[in-house]
């Protein structure tokens, strides 16, 4: 089927003749253009000329399953989620292109006739209307290559998952210990400490960690310490991996609701030992490492697993959970596609061991401890 798409304006009428016509989903249905449409259309043309000069990619007349979405790119506040709630309704994706830092991004449905479903509805101004925002839609036979960042082969060394690592059982009976609302007598630091921070909720146990200081006061311990119930599950981490000679004695219980996320950090040197415990309860959810050198590697946090961070993923690499709604993850079929996952409200525990004395890791740049002396 031909659909007048975005051509070139050297051949184009749009200037020559005030009023032309554009064929649309192979009806044979020539529409009149309005001015509004008009003005659509000369956007239309600029995005593809961005595309074609950004990508090297040309929009094509004959309909594919490959839109290019002009305005739809992660720079114009356009989120994964947005194209997904949107273009979904036209039939399944397969995949949603969004590369940084640009104006575009792709949507690649599994049929053609999806495709032309989602022209049509662009052509009758139908999409994010409520925004006020437009989008402009081109087919292209390509999307530029984009690099499956979960297959880099870039893992932050000395990180530990245990996958499957509590039963659903175990994960609702630690789900008991999620932020419940604030009670009075229980927010002054007297037994546990609850916090609700701008981007999620906190709670600690055995020590506070002071999220201005970015340490814990290790002279004044809480009076709840870790709860029972968690022992089992450390002592479990203890014989796996042969790591904790001493039991973590701090545990911040963080809940994320859809949406939010954790800046990231890495857990203050001095503060903590190596070795560090984060339980997913609830949802998976992807937390985005990085090293020095700027590298970035997301990694998936199934529900129910133990994530153990030691060694350089400890000390030298930043970890942090970006604040959205969706993830993109590697399908479970193992077919080397990503796929859009929906958050749901994660519970973390994330167990610590209280450091006495100062720290003398391998990793001076990034450890408070040995930055103190040379100032
Ligand atoms: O939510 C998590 O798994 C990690 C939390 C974390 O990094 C922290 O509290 O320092
Ligand atoms: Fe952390």
């Amino acid at each position: 089927m031909l659909h007048r798409n975005c051509p070139s304006p050297s051949h184009d009428d749009f200037h020559s003749k005030p009023s032309f016509h554009l064929w649309i989903s192979g009806v044979s249905k020539m529409m009149k253009m309005s001015k509004k449409e008009k003005k659509i259309f000369r956007k239309q043309v600029r995005s593809c000329k961005i595309l074609e000069k950004h990508e090297g990619i040309k929009s094509v007349d004959e309909a594919s399953r490959f839109l290019f979405i002009g305005n739809g790119g992660l720079v114009c506040g356009v989120q994964r989620e947005d194209l997904m709630t949107i273009f979904n309704e036209f039939g399944p994706i397969e995949d949603i292109v969004m590369l940084p830092e640009k104006p575009y991004s792709f949507v690649v449905f599994q049929d053609v006739q999806n495709a032309e479903a989602a022209m049509l509805a662009s052509i009758r101004g139908v999409f994010l209307q409520e925004l006020n925002h437009s989008f402009h839609l081109s087919y292209v036979d390509k999307v530029p290559h984009h690099v499956n960042p979960y297959e880099s082969g870039l893992l932050p060394p000395g990180l530990i998952l245990l996958e499957d690592f509590l039963t659903e059982e175990e994960e609702n009976l630690l789900m008991e210990l999620d932020v419940k609302e604030e009670k009075e007598d229980d927010i002054n630091n007297t037994v546990v400490c609850h916090r609700s921070l701008k981007h999620r909720q906190v709670k600690h146990y055995g020590f506070e960690f002071n999220y201005r200081t970015n340490n814990v006061d290790k002279d004044h311990p809480l009076k709840e310490p870790i709860p029972t119930i968690c022992i089992q599950h450390l002592r479990r981490i203890q014989d796996i991996t042969g790591l904790f000679p001493k039991l973590p004695d701090q545990l911040t219980v963080n809940k994320y609701l859809p949406g939010q996320g954790i800046p990231p950090h890495i857990d203050t040197h001095s503060a903590f030992e190596d070795g560090i415990i984060s339980l997913s309860l609830g949802s998976q959810i992807v937390m985005d490492f990085q090293n020095p050198a700027g590298e970035h590697v997301p990694f998936l946090l199934p529900r129910r697993s133990a994530l153990i961070m030691t060694g350089e993923s400890r000390y030298s690499w930043s970890h942090g959970i970006t604040p959205r709604k969706t993830d993109v993850v590697p399908d479970t079929d193992h077919s080397g596609q990503l796929t859009l996952m929906h958050r749901r409200t994660r519970v973390s525990l994330t167990f610590r061991v209280i450091r006495r004395g100062e720290c003398n890791c391998g990793y001076p740049k990034q450890c408070d401890s040995q930055q103190k002396y040379k100032r």
